[in-house]
């Protein structure tokens, strides 16, 4: 569905991608893992053409995403933290996108889940985070895109509120959506990833499915078998 080759980019001097090449399919929940700095923010604004690549390509559904456009539409986003117009009110901004996207919405579950009608004239200035990333995930699912970029998608959401999110990802992965996410939370990436794609400077250090991982480590805990595969391959490059 999506198909990396060879991607780069730099900042500067900084080498931030250095030649990416995965492929992610329907129906897969993959957390793109890995330290602070190591690209994953870099390959996910890739993706959604926020950042030009130097070289390399990506193809959303065999199409050249530099060429065509459209792909976008196919993309749901919740950003780490969204930023909207201060003094848009909820409603407005919901409003709004249906107006860009010349579309009615597909999918209000989350609207109605996360109670936000009931919050339409707020404006979006005077939102606690929690609401904001409400709004976000909402949006996001609004036109029910055949893929979902989550970016730490639980942060600075209540309990109730991570699991009714929790659950909404279940079931669009269950509909056979290509959901990529992000989190620090390791028992939230168990609990959600079937696939971990780990970053380390710009580079794919290891991409196996959770499961593989946990047998390949002999660790049950995600944490803990991440930890343990990195020693192995830092003691396998050093001897
Ligand atoms: N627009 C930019 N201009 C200059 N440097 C940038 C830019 N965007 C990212 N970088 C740098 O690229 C490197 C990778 O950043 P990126 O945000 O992709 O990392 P990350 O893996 O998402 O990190 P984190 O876990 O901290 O969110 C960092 O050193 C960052 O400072």
């Amino acid at each position: 569905m999506i198909e990396i080759n060879q991607l780069r980019k730099s900042f500067g001097k900084l080498d931030v991608l250095k030649g990416i090449s995965t492929t992610f399919e329907p129906g897969q929940v993959i957390s793109i893992l890995g330290p602070n700095a190591s690209g994953k923010t870099t390959l996910i604004k890739s993706i959604l053409g926020m950042v030009i690549p130097d070289s390399g390509t990506i193809l959303f559904e065999g199409k050249d995403t530099s060429i065509d456009p459209y792909y976008k539409k196919k993309i749901g986003y919740m950003p780490q933290i969204g930023r909207y117009p201060d003094n848009m009110k909820i409603g407005q901004l919901f409003e709004m996108m249906k107006d860009i996207r010349q579309e009615k919405a597909h999918d209000e579950e989350l609207l109605h889940q996360f109670d936000l009608p009931s919050m339409f004239n707020k404006p979006m200035r005077t939102l606690s985070g929690g609401t904001r990333q409400k709004v976000s995930a909402a949006l996001a699912c609004l036109f029910n895109p055949p893929v979902l970029i989550l970016d730490e998608p639980t942060a600075g959401l209540d309990p109730v509120a991570a699991e009714i999110l929790k659950a909404k990802i279940h079931k669009e992965k269950e509909k056979g959506k290509l959901i990529l996410l992000t989190s620090h939370i390791m028992s939230e990436v168990d609990e959600l990833a079937d696939q971990i794609l780990y970053m380390m400077e710009g580079q794919i250090k290891f991409n196996y499915t959770i499961a593989d991982l946990k047998d390949i480590t002999g660790e049950n805990k995600l944490g803990k078998a991440i930890m343990e595969y990195l020693k192995a391959e830092t003691y396998v490059e050093s001897n």
